[in-house]
């Protein structure tokens, strides 16, 4: 097997995302479990690491596949390597599947959301806007890339459009091609720090994930990869797991996450879109849309300049697709939904 290069070695659990947020859960009971981390799911088996490396666990009977995903926490009993439980997420990839309510975790314990965008026409303000709202939410700190910089003679402007997508939005240029991308990315890639990487098909990812690992490390992209049929029939990679990378951090690459569907997610757009948010209480209605109504401080940006109306009109419809498919305030058990 060639998808953990490294994980059969042992590493301190520091060095795997571990912190004082995840011990703080361990009960005086749970001592002596194991702490682990997914790597891997394919139906009822995982991959996990440890601190003695590698293992291959299997989900007991009353384990739901479902509760678990890659980046997660678990705790696993040293006798009998069965697993226990999952550790409460610091932060959380959701999303919405298609024709449903239901969010389905799709990577956990994520420190940065690399949004990857190439600099043609695969460059979309709603679509990168959508996974602005995913990170925002989740509680990842999101990190937009500019990727194929070479074949436009208008990097300025993309660079400019990227970073008012949102408010102190970090935009790097990078080449995945090159070892260089490797060093710009290394402030959010150091040791024990987990990343993410989202974006459309061909805009490097696959690339960039090869050169994070480093020289030698030919990953699992293409060797252990599952080859699936996406929407428009073209073969996409589909396998998920969590890659140790050169710079000491960890890469989950989600391909899953190409198609994008939003629910519960009003805290994250209201970060991603503050300067409308942040406008609203001096519009003259409380339950102002900024669409006719008299007396709307947003309207007054607009026509002053300072908000572009796509913009707006964007907001608009992303708030509301959210709102149709946000079930509820209140979560499965009676209590608020919150995110853990
Ligand atoms: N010129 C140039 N080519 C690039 C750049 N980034 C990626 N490429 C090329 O674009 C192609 C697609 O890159 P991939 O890494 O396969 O893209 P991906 O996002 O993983 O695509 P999927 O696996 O379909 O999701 C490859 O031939 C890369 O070498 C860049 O910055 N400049
Ligand atoms: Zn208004």
């Amino acid at each position: 097997m060639t998808d953990h290069p490294t994980a059969s070695q042992p590493v301190p659990l520091a060095s795997l995302g571990w912190s004082d947020f995840f011990e703080d859960q361990r009960e005086p009971h749970e001592a002596d479990f194991a702490p682990m981390r997914i790597a891997s799911i394919h139906r009822s088996r995982l991959t996990a690491l440890s601190e003695a490396g590698s293992v291959e666990l299997t989900l007991g009977v009353r384990a739901i596949a479902g509760d678990f995903t890659v980046g997660d926490w678990i705790l696993v009993a040293p006798q009998t390597q069965t697993l226990h439980r999952r550790l409460g997420r610091r932060t959380v990839m959701e999303r919405r599947t298609e024709g449903s309510q239901t969010l389905q975790a799709a990577a956990a314990n994520i420190d940065t959301l690399f949004i990857v965008t190439s600099c043609n026409a695969d460059f979309n303000p709603a679509r990168l806007e959508r996974y602005l709202a995913l990170a925002n939410q989740g509680g990842t700190t999101p990190v937009l890339l500019l990727t194929k910089a070479d074949t436009t003679d208008d990097l300025e402007n993309y660079q400019s459009q990227a970073s008012q997508l949102q408010r102190g939005l970090e935009v790097v240029t990078v080449n995945p091609r090159l070892s260089d991308a490797a060093n710009r990315l290394a402030p959010w890639c150091g040791t024990g720090r987990t990343v993410a990487l989202v974006g459309s098909s061909g805009v490097g990812k696959s690339t960039l994930v090869n050169t994070l690992a480093g020289p030698g490390q030919a990953l699992a992209q293409q060797t252990g990869g599952i080859r699936e049929h996406d929407a428009k029939g073209r073969h996409t990679t589909t396998f998920r797991s969590l890659h140790r990378i050169a710079a000491g951090g960890w890469v989950i690459d989600t391909p899953g996450m190409r198609t994008l569907h939003l629910g519960g997610a009003a805290e994250g757009i209201e970060t991603l879109f503050a300067e409308i948010v942040e406008l609203a209480p001096s519009c003259r209605y409380r339950d102002c849309t900024h669409a006719y109504e008299p007396g709307c401080a947003v309207s007054v940006a607009v026509a002053e300049g300072k908000i572009e109306p796509e913009r707006l009109i964007r907001w608009r419809k992303l708030s509301e697709e959210n709102r149709n498919n946000t079930p509820t305030s209140v979560g499965p058990r009676g209590r608020p939904r919150v995110h853990r």
